[in-house]
This record gives structure tokens, sequence and C-alpha cells, in this order.
């Protein structure tokens, strides 16, 4: 892999994105995040997944470069599919995803964090959809995901006027879970996902599966929910938390 690496450290897989001068997502390097997350979902050391990105940005979006190579509607479309196969795989990849944005996360780029689960950011950080200044719209998934975290209005307002929020609003308006300096981004990212990585994963790959129906209707999803809940029941690591409650003691989760 050229653009992503990525290093074990207690449980957490943290994968960094170094393609300078901004991180932009070459059509290569959203290929690179389909391989690492076959690589990674396979890999029973990694049980949380924390994507940053090297140099000043998160990342600037989609490499604006490359679209001059595109020369019909069809391979646009094509271009907005594929990186929408990669993030939808993102969202649902049954290991918790973490983002820690510093810089910018702007177009493609914060369309990647949103596929992330949670999202610590630095306070100063830009997120915004600025493809309308391209005269172009969004592509991988953010007119979908945006107003879902910020509601329509604010998407609506945010897409048009293509203009970024701070990492602080970002939390304002639930698309971020955290801000903080940014000096202090990678060590609390980094602790919030080491201490998820303590669960089980086979409850963790559950509440992701469940989660998962928060886009589809109350009735399918409390429906997945017991079924997830049944299959997690009868896990070894659902023995281990209990009887580690009652015995007063923390419990060890094997993942089986
Ligand atoms: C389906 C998905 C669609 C999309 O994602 S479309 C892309 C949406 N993203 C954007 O429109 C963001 C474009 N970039 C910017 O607005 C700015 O840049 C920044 C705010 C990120 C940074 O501004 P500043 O600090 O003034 O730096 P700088 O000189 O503009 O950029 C540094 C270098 O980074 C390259 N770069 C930045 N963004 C992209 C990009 N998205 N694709 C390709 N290159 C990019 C520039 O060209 C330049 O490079 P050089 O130093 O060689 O001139």
């Amino acid at each position: 892999m050229e653009f992503l690496k990525w290093r074990a450290e207690d449980g957490v897989a943290i994968v960094t994105i170094n393609r300078p001068p901004a991180n932009a997502l070459a059509q290569q390097l959203i290929r690179e995040l389909d391989e690492l997350m076959t690589e990674v979902e396979h890999n029973n050391d990694v049980r949380v997944v924390l994507l940053h990105g090297e140099g000043r940005f998160f990342s600037a979006g989609a490499d604006i470069k490359e679209f001059t190579d595109v020369s019909s509607e069809q391979q646009a479309v094509n271009l907005a599919e594929n990186g929408q196969a990669v993030f939808d795989r993102l969202e649902s990849f049954p290991k918790p995803v973490i983002a820690a944005i510093h810089g910018a996360a702007l177009g493609g780029g914060l369309e990647l964090a949103m596929s992330c689960h949670i999202r610590y950011v630095a306070e100063d950080a830009k997120l915004g959809l600025p493809e309308l200044n391209l005269g172009i719209i969004p592509g991988f998934g953010g007119t979908q995901r945006l107003p879902r975290y910020v509601g329509l209005a604010k998407a609506a307002e945010m897409i048009f006027t293509g203009e970024p929020i701070s990492g602080a609003e970002a939390v304002q308006w639930g698309l971020a879970n955290k801000a903080v300096p940014q000096e202090e981004l990678l060590p609390q990212a980094l602790e919030l996902a080491k201490k998820i990585a303590k669960k089980s994963p086979v409850s963790l790959k559950a509440a992701i599966h469940a989660l998962q129906y928060s886009k589809k209707s109350f009735e399918e999803g409390i429906k997945a929910e017991a079924e997830q809940f049944g299959i997690v029941f009868n896990s070894e690591d659902a023995k281990e938390g209990i009887q580690a409650f009652i015995e007063k003691r923390q419990p060890t989760f094997s993942g089986k």
C-alpha cells in the first residue's frame, strides 16, 4: 500500500492516511482502504480501528486533479459508486472505526469521516462539503449522511454554501462526538479506542450490525436487535461478562 499504513497498539489498528500535500482521496487510495479493511477485519489482534491523517489535514477530499480524467457521465457515476461502496463497507465494518480529524475534512474527506462510527475533532478543524464551489455535488454519500447528523436544514445550508464549520461547531451540530485542542486529538482518540477495545468483539460486531438499522424502519431494527441479542447471549464472552460481574472482577473477553 502506498497511501495508507497501519500499526497495532493494544488492540487498536492506527491507520494513517499519508498522501501529501492534502491527503486527497485518489481512486487508488480508496482501493487501498478497501484492501486495508479486508486485512484488518481478519486480524484477530485488531478490535478497533483509529483513522487519522498525516500532515496538515485529515483529508481535503477527492483528488480534484484526477477529475480532469473523467470524461463521461458514466465514468462520473462509476467514480461516485466506487467511493460509496467502500464507505458503505466502512460504515458497517464489524469493528468500531473512530476518525480523528485535524486540519480539514472536506468533501470526500468529510464523507469518509461520516462513514466512521465515531468522530473526534480538533477544535479548529474545518469540516464541510465544498463540492458546489467546484460546480459539482457530493458523490461519496455526503447528501445522505450529513442530514442524518445535522438535520436537513443545516445540511442544505452547508452543501449550498460550501462553507465549512469548525470542529467545535461540528460537536454542537451532532456531526462530531468531541472537540479537543489539536495536540490532544490523537492521545484522546487513542484512549477512547483502547477503552472500546476492551469490550467483547462479539458484542461490538452485533451492536454495529444493529445500529445499521437506524437507516431503516423501527420494526426492522428491533427485530435485528433481538436476533443479535440472541447471538451475543450465546457467546463465551457473554458468559465471561456476566460471571465477572457476579465475581466483582473485570471481564477478559476472548472474542468467542
Ligand atoms: C465525490 C467527492 C468529491 C470531492 O471530494 S471534491 C473535493 C472537495 N474538496 C475541496 O474542494 C477542498 C479543496 N481544497 C481546499 O479548499 C484547500 O486546499 C484546503 C482548505 C484544503 C487547504 O487550503 P490551503 O491551506 O490554502 O492550502 P492549498 O495551497 O490550497 O493546498 C495545499 C496543496 O494541496 C492541494 N490540494 C488541496 N485539496 C486538494 C484536493 N481535494 N485534490 C487535489 N489536491 C488538493 C493543493 O492543490 C495544494 O497543492 P500544491 O501545493 O501542489 O499547489
